[in-house]
C-alpha cells in the first residue's frame, strides 16, 4: 500500500504581487502569514517559484516511468486553478520541456540503457570498475528486466464538456466509456498508436495538442478548457531467441502510465466567462468537484469501509479510476500561485492536496503467464484493454480464464503478430 504523492509548485509572481504575498514556504510546508486562524499545508514537497520542472520531475515522476517500465501502472496529473501553471508544467516549453515530453525520453533511454547494460554484462563488464551512472542503473533493472523487449503504444485524448475526443483522430469524437469483464474500464474506439521512438511520440503529441480546446479568458490567453490525458502502454516479455514465438510459458507485462493536464477551477466573476466560455467553465468546474468528492471519500476510507465512491459521476474520475484508490502509482502536482488576489483559490487547491495526501493506492506488477495449455495469472494485467484480476474465488477464476484466453489468442492473432512485428524494441 503506497499513498498518493503530493507535490506543490508555485508559478512566478509579479514585482508587483510579490510585495504582497501572504504566503510563505519553508521546507516542505506552506503557510499563510496574514491570518488569525492560521493556515499551514505540508506536502511531500513544495517548490517555490524559481524552480525548475525538472527539479518537480525528479520528485517522484522520474521514479513513477521507471516503475512503468517494471510493469507498474502510474499516473501523475497536474491539479489547480485556472492559469496557475497545469499546461506549463506537464507540456512545458521549447525552453523548458514539461512532465510529458521529460517522461517520454526517459522511457525510451531506461529502455535502451536496460540493453546496453545487458550487452556489457554479456561482455563481462563485471570484472571493470563500474562509474556512478551505470550503478545507479544497474540498481534501478534487476537482470529479468534487462533482458526484456518492448512494445509501446500511446493515446491522446480530452474531456470537453464531458465528451471524450480522440486527440490523435481529430474525427473520433463522443467517445464512449465501457466497461466489461474481459477489458475493465475503457473508451471504445480511441487510437493506440504503436511508437518506437521519443521524437515519434513526441511529434503526436504536437499533433493531438493542435485540436485540443484552448480559449482566451480574463485570467489567461491561452487557457485549456479541456482535461487531457496523455497514455503510454507499454508491454515487455523476455526475449526469446525465436522471433515472433510465444513461448511455451511466456509472462506478459502490461502497465499504463497516464500524465494528464486537468482544466483549472475558475471563478466566472475572474475569467469574464460568458457564453461558450462560461459553458465550458461550469463543465470543468463540476468533473473538477467530482475529482473534490472522489478523494474526499477516499481519505475518510470510505472504499475500504464498503461505501460509495462516485467515480461514476464524471468521465474524468471514471476513466482515472484505477489510479484513484486503486492499482497505480499516482502523484499529484498541485500548481499555486501565491499572489493575495488568488489565495481563496490557492486554500482550496492546498486543501484537496492535503486530502489527496490521505488516499493509498495497491500498486503491484501486472503480470500473466502464458502457457499453451493453461495460463496462470499472477497479479492484475491491463493488456491494451484487457484487465485481468488476482483470483482466489471460483467466480474470479472463471473471468481469469476468459481473459487469459482472450490475451493468449491476442498474442497469437495474426494480426497482432503482423502490426506489431517490427515494433519490439
Ligand atoms: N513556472 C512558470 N514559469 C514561467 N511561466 C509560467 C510558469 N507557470 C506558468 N507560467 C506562465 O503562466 C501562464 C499560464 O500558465 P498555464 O497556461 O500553464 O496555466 P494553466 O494552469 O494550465 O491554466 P488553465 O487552467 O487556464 O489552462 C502561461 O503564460 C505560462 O507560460
Amino acid at each position: 500500500m503506497e499513498r498518493i504523492y503530493v507535490t506543490v509548485r508555485a508559478r512566478p509572481l509579479s514585482p508587483e504581487e510579490s510585495k504582497c504575498s501572504p504566503w510563505k514556504i519553508s521546507g516542505s510546508s506552506i503557510h499563510l502569514t496574514n491570518q488569525p486562524s492560521k493556515f499551514e499545508f505540508v506536502a511531500d514537497r513544495v517548490f517555490g517559484d524559481e524552480c525548475r520542472t525538472i527539479d518537480v520531475y525528479e520528485a517522484r515522476t522520474k521514479e513513477i516511468v521507471a516503475s512503468a517500465v517494471r510493469g507498474f501502472n502510474g499516473t501523475v496529473f497536474a491539479y489547480g486553478q485556472t492559469n496557475s501553471g497545469k499546461t506549463y508544467t506537464m507540456r512545458g516549453s521549447n525552453s523548458e520541456p514539461g512532465i510529458i515530453p521529460l517522461a517520454v525520453h526517459d522511457l525510451f533511454k531506461s529502455i535502451q540503457e536496460a540493453m546496453i547494460l545487458l550487452l556489457y554484462i554479456f561482455c563481462q563488464i563485471k570484472t571493470l570498475p563500474i562509474c556512478g551512472q551505470f550503478m545507479h542503473v544497474l540498481l534501478s533493472f534487476s537482470p529479468k528486466d534487462m533482458d526484456r523487449e518492448f512494445l509501446l503504444r500511446m493515446s491522446y485524448m480530452e474531456i470537453y464538456n464531458e465528451e471524450i475526443n480522440d486527440l490523435l483522430v481529430p474525427e473520433h469524437r463522443k467517445l464512449q466509456i465501457h466497461e466489461s469483464l474481459e477489458r475493465g474500464i475503457y473508451v471504445a474506439g480511441l487510437r493506440e498508436e504503436i511508437v518506437t521512438c521519443a521524437e515519434q511520440v513526441l511529434d503526436l503529441m504536437e499533433f493531438g495538442e493542435s485540436h485540443r480546446h484552448i480559449g482566451e479568458t480574463n485570467m489567461n490567453l491561452h487557457s485549456s478548457r479541456s482535461h487531457t490525458i496523455f497514455r503510454m502502454i507499454i508491454e515487455s516479455k523476455e526475449r526469446v531467441e525465436e522471433e515472433g514465438t510465444i513461448d511455451s510459458c511466456d509472462a506478459v507485462r502490461v502497465s499504463v502510465l497516464n500524465l494528464v493536464d486537468l482544466a483549472g477551477s475558475e471563478r466566472a466573476a475572474k475569467t469574464g466567462a460568458e457564453g461558450v466560455r462560461l459553458k465550458e467553465g461550469s463543465h470543468i468546474n463540476k468533473s473538477l468537484m467530482t475529482l473534490g468528492t472522489v478523494i474526499k471519500k477516499l481519505s475518510e476510507g470510505a472504499e475500504s469501509q464498503g461505501g460509495h465512491v462516485p467515480y461514476r459521476d464524471s468521465k474524468l474520475t471514471r476513466i482515472l479510476q484505477p489510479a484513484l484508490g486503486g492499482n497505480a502509482n499516482t502523484s499529484i502536482i498541485c500548481n499555486i500561485t501565491l499572489a493575495q488576489v488568488h489565495a481563496d483559490e490557492t486554500k482550496s487547491s492546498l486543501q484537496f492536496a492535503s486530502r489527496a495526501l490521505r488516499v493509498t493506492n495497491c500498486a503491484c506488477v501486472n503480470e500473466v503467464l502464458l502457457s499453451s495449455s493453461s495460463f496462470v495469472v499472477l497479479y492484475f494485467l491491463e493488456i491494451s484493454d484487457i484487465c485481468l484480476f488476482l483470483s482466489c474465488n471460483d467466480y474470479l477464476s472463471t473471468n481469469v480464464e476468459i481473459k487469459g484466453e482472450l490475451i493468449h489468442s491476442h498474442h497469437k492473432n495474426e494480426e497482432y503478430k503482423n502490426n506489431t512485428h517490427n515494433s519490439w524494441i
